[in-house]
């Protein structure tokens, strides 16, 4: 059970963040020092780098080397997985989260790599969980309080609500962001799900693991974020992993009518 010290920091419970990362040397550093800097003890960062052109891998394992380096033996507070190419948003999520639960973590959280998230909010949401006893909180922009930068353009707004709209309504869920990449999972709700069997490659894999949480009877709590335009690099969504978002709702509801 996590506690909070008298300097409001919590303690006693495993936590990872999984950061998937493609191209994101400009943003990593100033990531790894936000996320490494939470008033969480035990915090663990973990990078999941798909060989990034632009050299993301080895500068996350330089940046490991050096917050571990004052660590004792055996204790890690930055990881790097590396794979081979490529392969999608989801699946490097799974390859991250299922390490993060084989290493212990109780919970575990996903954040983007470009600063869109706001590391902040990771405390409030491991104490919403930890309080409520909820498998997922979900770090929101469209619940109130929420909100998105205004440097998003009217495409992408249209299309993140569309996404949403179209989602829900397929799936029949009440989760109002259910595309939101910035989440809090117990491991519980995560080793109820079969991660290794997930049909989303991409993007879509988002809505697919909070459904599949939902099914398995897990509550969800949202609670409101501001989501940040990214400033540095790019995003990495193609039409392709917008057109898998299209199908994989259609797919997950036949599956399970
Ligand atoms: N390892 C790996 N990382 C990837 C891949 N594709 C993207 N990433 C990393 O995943 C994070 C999100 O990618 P972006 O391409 O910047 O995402 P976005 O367009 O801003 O979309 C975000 O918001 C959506 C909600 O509007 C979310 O649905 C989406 O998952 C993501 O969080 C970044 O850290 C990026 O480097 C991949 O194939 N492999």
């Amino acid at each position: 059970m996590t506690e909070l010290d008298s300097h409001g920091r919590h303690t006693g419970v495993p936590v990872t963040v999984v950061m998937p990362t493609y191209n994101e040397a400009a943003n990593l550093p100033r990531m790894a020092e936000l996320v490494l800097g939470l008033p969480i003890d035990g915090l663990h960062l973990k990078i999941v780098d798909d060989s990034s052109p632009d050299g993301t891998g080895r500068l996350a394992e330089e940046l490991a080397e050096k917050y571990n380096a004052d660590q004792p033996a055996g204790r890690r507070r930055m990881s790097v997985l590396h794979r081979t190419e490529k392969d999608g948003l989801g699946r490097a999520y799974v390859a991250g989260m299922s390490a993060a639960l084989q290493e212990g973590a109780a919970y575990v959280v996903q954040m983007d790599a470009d600063g869109s998230h706001p590391a902040e909010a990771v405390p409030r949401m491991l104490g919403t969980a930890v309080a409520s006893g909820v498998g997922l909180v979900v770090g929101s922009r469209y619940v109130e309080g929420g909100s998105l930068d205004e440097d998003w353009g009217v495409h992408r707004v249209l299309l993140s609500r569309f996404a949403n709209r179209y989602a829900r309504t397929v799936l029949g869920t009440k989760i109002r962001d259910i595309t939101a990449g910035f989440n809090l999972w117990s491991a519980a709700t995560l080793r109820d799900i079969d991660l290794a069997t997930l049909d989303s490659a991409g993007y879509s894999f988002q809505v697919e693991l909070k459904y599949k949480a939902v099914r398995a009877g897990h509550s969800a709590v949202e609670i409101p974020i501001r989501f940040e335009e990214r400033t540095e690099g790019v995003s990495k969504m193609t039409l392709r992993t917008q057109l898998e978002s299209a199908v994989v709702p259609i797919r997950l509801r036949l599956k399970h009518r």
